[in-house]
């Protein structure tokens, strides 16, 4: 029986996926690393150290950097994604997803976060929604990132719930991976291509009510 839910938050909750996008395109550039829509989906739901690594990768740098320039490259990128949010609010929540949240908590479902923004508290206060999720796994005390499943693990243990009791939200395939690799029921929010892997798939998240997802899991005879 499911008893939790636990939330991505970046393209899910809030629309803030494409100012991470827009941040890491102008870094991109500037490093002279070719900019692809397959790059901006790899770069969902991975941490910030771990989203850098990925693009001087993909540009064949990864040796070209000491530590200390990388982590001024990833500062300066976080430095233009929050002068991008400074206007959000919010109208930056996803569609159907504030009365979604709030219909869980109506229903006595229990919900955490399990983000790999740092930046996280800052924008859930900035939507109006931290009262929701004083669950939050704090990603700097994670050992390893999405696609690991690591983070959605703890997301029901600060439930007090067991994986199989939570289903767990994402909008990447590495997060995707995380929550199968945790043992809970996957919801992949986006290109059911891409997030093939899930166990239930909404194109966008005004699908997204209990409903539907107690419909889908009648279709897999949950
Ligand atoms: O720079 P933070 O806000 O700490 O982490 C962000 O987390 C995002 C996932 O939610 C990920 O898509 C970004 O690449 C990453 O920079
Ligand atoms: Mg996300």
């Amino acid at each position: 029986q499911i008893k939790g839910f636990v939330f991505d938050l970046d393209g899910v909750i809030a629309d803030t996926s494409i100012y991470h996008g827009k941040a890491w395109h102008q870094l991109a550039d500037e490093l002279g690393v070719t900019w692809t829509e397959q790059l901006g989906n790899d770069l969902k739901g991975v941490s910030r150290m771990d989203s850098l690594e990925l693009i001087l990768k993909t540009g064949g740098k990864e040796n070209d950097y000491t530590l200390e320039e990388k982590e001024k490259y990833a500062a300066e990128k976080n430095t233009n994604y929050l002068n991008l949010l400074k206007d959000m609010d919010q109208s930056a929540i996803l569609p159907g997803m504030a009365d979604f949240i709030r219909s869980l908590e109506e229903h006595d479902y229990k919900l955490s976060l399990a983000s790999a923004s740092k930046n996280s508290p800052l924008v859930l206060e900035q939507l109006g929604l931290a009262q929701y999720f004083k669950n939050r796994i704090d990603p700097s005390t994670l050992k390893h990132g999405k696609p690991d499943p690591e983070i959605f693990a703890r997301g029901a243990e600060v439930l007090g719930l067991k994986p199989e009791e939570c289903i767990g939200l994402e909008d990447a395939s590495a997060g995707v991976k995380s929550i199968n690799g945790a043992g809970e029921l996957s919801v992949g929010i986006g290109d059911p291509e891409i997030l093939h892997e899930a166990d239930i798939n909404f194109t966008d998240t005004s699908q997204v009510t209990l409903d539907n997802i107690k419909k889908a899991m009648d279709v897999m005879e949950m």
